[in-house]
C-alpha cells in the first residue's frame, strides 16, 4: 500500500508545533520492542561496528600498496595487499548482507509488536468509540502510521550510529595528521548539509502534492465511471473534461518541480563534494611537494573523504523519517491514550445462570456522550426469566439503545440493570456477553463459508451441531440446495443471500451459541410472507425456554408475548399484554390500528 500519510514539509512543521507527544517518548516507544529482541539487537550492533572498522581499513591497503609495495618493487607484497583488500571487501559484502537481513527481521518483529498492541487496544475500545471515530482514520493508524514508524526502525537509523562513529574516528585522525586540512574539509560539511536539507525539502513538498493530485485523479476517474449515466443525461462531458485536464496539468507542475529540485540537488552535491576533494588535493599535494605526506596517504585521505560525506546525506533522511514518525506516533498515541469507559470490575461476580427472576431495570437514564438530551429516562421494568418481553414504539423511541445497555455496549448514565441480583457492572464483559445472543436487524455476514458464518464465536462446534442449529433456524433446506452446502462461500464474491436468509443464518449462529438470554431485533425491511413466516418460526424456536427480549416492528408477531413494553421518546409509556394494551386504547392501540388500517 502506498504511504499516503507523509505530510508535505510545510504542513509537517505546523503539525510538529502542536504535538502532544515528546521525541523522547517516541524513542522509548520504539526502543521497548527492539531491546526485547536482545540477541538480534546485539548481533546487529556488532555487525555495524565491524563494518565501520572494515570500511576504515580498506583505504589503508591502498596506502600501503602505493607507499610501500610499489616503491619497494615487491610483487609478492603487492599481491598480498591486493588479496587482503579483496578479502576485506568481500567480507564487507557478506557482513552487509547479514546486517541488512537481520536488521529487517528486527524491524519487522518489533513493528509487529506495535501493530498488534495498537490493534488489541482498538479491539478493547468501547462500542461507542467506533460510533464516534471514522473508520478511515483508524485504518490509517494501523497502516501508514505504523509504516512511518517502521521507517525509523531501519538500517538507515542504525547505520547512522555506526557512520557517526566512523565520522568521528576519521575526522579525529585527519585533525591529528593535519588540523588545517581537516578544518577546511569540515567547512564543506554545513554547506553540504544545508544543500541537501533545502533541496530535499522542496522535493518532499512537491512529492506530497503529487500524491494528493494522484488520489484526486483517481477519485475523478472513479466518479466519472460510477456517474456515467448522470454525465450523459446532463451532457456534462465537456465540464468533466475541463476538470480532468486541470488535475493532470496540476500533476505535471508538481512532477516538474520534483525534477527541478532533484537536478539541482545532485550537481550541487557533486560540486560541494568535489570542493572537499580539491581541498585535500591542494593541501595534500602541497604537503607531498614538501615531503610531509606520502602519495599513498593522499589517496587514503580521498577515500576517507567519502566516509565523511556519507553520514551527512543520511542524517537529513533520518531527521525527516524521525519527524514523520513523530506525527504518526502522535496519531497512534491518540488511540493508546483513550481509556475505555466500559470496563470489567475488579472483583467480578459470575453471571447468574440459570436466571431465576430475570432482568430488572431500575430508573435507568441514558444519554450519548456529547449530547445532553436524554435518550432514555426513568426506565423501570422487569424482564421475567424464561419468558418473552416485546419492546414496541415509534422509530427513534430508544428501543435499540435500550438493548445496547442490556449487553453493556454502553453503561447507563444513571440507574441500575440487574441480572437476578447481580448488577450488570459486577460481571465481566465476556461472561455477560457469552450469556446473551443478539440477532440484530443489520445481520453481519463474514467473508467465508456458510459453516464459518454459523460457527463464528463457537469455534469448536462439530458439523452435526452446525447442521442441527441450521435446522432449528429453518435454513437447512436452503443450505442443502446449494451444490457445496455448508462449504459454500458467502460474503463478497459468493452466493448472494437474501435478507431473510441472512437473518436465519444469524439465528443459526445464535442457536449454536446457546445463550440463556436472547435479544431479537426484528428486521424492519419488508419481507415476503413466506420469508417472514420462516423467520418467525426460527425466532419462536430460539425463544423457547429462554429469557427473550424482542423489538417488534410488525405488531402481528407479538400477540403471544408475555409482556409488551411500549416506549415513546425515551420513556416507558405503557406495559401489559396484547389484550390489555388494546383495551387501554393508548399508544399501542394507535400503532396497532395504524398497521392494520
Ligand atoms: N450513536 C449515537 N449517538 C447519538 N445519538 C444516537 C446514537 N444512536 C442513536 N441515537 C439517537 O437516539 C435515539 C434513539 O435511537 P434508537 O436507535 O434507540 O431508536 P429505535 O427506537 O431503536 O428506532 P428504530 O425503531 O427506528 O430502530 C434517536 O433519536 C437517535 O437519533
Amino acid at each position: 500500500m502506498r504511504n499516503m500519510n507523509k505530510l508535505p514539509p510545510s504542513e509537517l512543521k505546523k503539525y510538529l508545533a502542536h504535538l502532544k507527544v515528546k521525541p523522547s517518548e517516541l524513542i522509548f516507544f520504539i526502543a521497548k520492542p527492539v531491546i526485547k529482541r536482545r540477541a538480534l539487537l546485539i548481533t546487529n550492533i556488532i555487525l555495524l561496528f565491524a563494518l565501520a572498522f572494515l570500511n576504515f581499513l580498506v583505504p589503508q591497503f591502498t596506502k600501503t600498496i602505493i607507499d610501500v609495495a610499489i616503491p619497494e618493487r615487491s610483487t609478492s607484497y603487492l599481491v598480498h595487499e591486493v588479496l587482503l583488500m579483496l578479502g576485506v571487501t568481500a567480507l564487507i559484502g557478506l557482513l552487509s548482507f547479514a546486517n541488512a537481513y537481520l536488521m529487517q527481521r528486527l524491524s519487522l518483529e518489533a513493528i509487529a509488536d506495535i501493530r498488534l498492541a495498537t490493534y488489541n487496544k482498538l479491539l478493547k475500545q468501547d462500542y461507542g468509540y467506533f460510533q464516534d471515530t471514522k473508520t478511515g482514520d483508524l485504518m490509517v493508524r494501523l497502516t501508514s502510521d505504523i509504516q512511518n514508524i517502521q521507517l525509523l526502525v531501519s538500517n538507515n537509523t542504525f547505520s547512522l550510529v555506526s557512520q557517526a562513529f566512523t565520522f568521528v574516528g576519521v575526522l579525529g585522525f585527519l585533525y591529528i595528521r593535519d588540523w588545517k586540512m581537516a578544518l577546511l574539509i569540515s567547512l564543506t560539511f554545513p554547506i553540504l548539509y544545508l544543500n541537501i536539507q533545502f533541496s530535499r525539502g522542496h522535493i518532499r513538498e512537491a512529492n506530497a502534492k503529487m500524491r494528493r493530485n494522484l488520489s484526486k485523479i483517481s477519485n475523478q476517474l472513479q466518479s466519472t465511471f460510477t456517474q456515467i449515466e448522470l454525465i450523459k443525461n446532463y451532457t456534462t462531458e465537456a465540464h468533466e473534461s475541463v476538470k480532468f485536464d486541470k488535475l493532470v496539468k496540476e500533476g505535471n507542475h508538481y512532477q516538474l518541480d520534483v525534477t527541478k529540485w532533484q537536478n539541482i540537488l545532485s550537481p550541487v552535491t557533486t560540486f560541494v563534494n568535489t570542493v572537499g576533494t580539491a581541498i585535500v588535493l591542494l593541501f595534500g599535494g602541497y604537503l607531498i611537494i614538501n615531503h610531509e605526506l606520502s602519495i599513498g596517504e593522499l589517496v587514503a585521505y580521498i577515500s576517507y573523504l567519502a566516509l565523511l560525506q556519507a553520514p551527512i546525506t543520511l542524517i537529513s533522511q533520518v531527521i525527516n523519517n524521525f519527524q514523520n514518525a513523530l506525527v504518526s506516533y502522535d496519531h497512534i498515541e491518540d488511540v493508546m491514550r483513550v481509556t475505555e469507559k466500559v470496563v470489567d470490575p475488579v472483583n467480578p461476580q459470575p453471571f447468574p445462570n440459570p436466571l431465576q427472576n430475570g432482568i430488572s431495570l431500575n430508573n435507568v437514564n441514558f444519554h450519548y456522550t456529547g449530547s445532553e438530551s436524554p435518550i432514555l429516562s426513568h426506565i423501570t421494568f422487569n424482564i421475567p426469566a424464561g419468558k418473552t418481553t416485546a419492546l414496541v414504539g415509534r422509530s427513534g423511541a430508544g428501543k435499540t439503545t435500550l438493548i445496547k445497555l442490556l449487553t453493556r455496549m454502553y453503561d447507563t448514565s444513571a440507574g441500575e440493570i440487574n441480572y437476578d441480583t447481580t448488577e450488570i457492572r459486577q460481571m465481566t464483559l465476556k461472561d455477560l456477553r457469552q450469556h446473551i445472543s443478539v440477532v440484530s436487524q443489520d445481520v453481519t455476514i463474514i467473508d467465508g463459508t456458510i459453516a464459518e458464518n454459523i460457527r463464528y464465536g463457537s469455534f469448536g462446534a462439530t458439523k452435526d451441531k452446525i447442521l442441527q442449529a441450521a435446522e432449528l433456524a429453518d435454513i437447512l433446506n436452503f443450505i442443502k440446495s446449494l451444490p457445496q452446502g455448508l462449504e459454500t462461500q458467502v460474503g463478497e464474491r459468493g452466493v448472494k443471500l437474501s435478507g431473510g436468509q441472512k437473518q436465519r443464518l444469524s439465528i443459526a449462529r445464535a442457536f449454536l451459541k446457546d445463550a440463556p438470554v436472547v435479544v431479537l431485533d426484528e428486521a424492519t425491511a419488508a419481507l415476503d410472507n413466506e420469508s417472514e413466516k420462516l423467520i418467525q418460526h426460527a425466532f419462536d424456536n430460539l425463544m423457547q425456554g429462554r429469557t427473550s427480549i424482542v423489538i417488534a416492528h410488525r405488531l402481528s408477531t407479538i400477540h403471544a408475548a408475555h409482556q409488551i413494553i411500549v416506549m415513546d421518546a425515551g420513556k416507558v409509556v405503557e406495559k401489559g399484554n396484547h389484550a390489555t394494551l388494546l383495551q387501554q386504547g393508548g399508544l399501542y392501540k394507535m400503532l396497532y390500528d395504524l398497521q392494520f388500517e
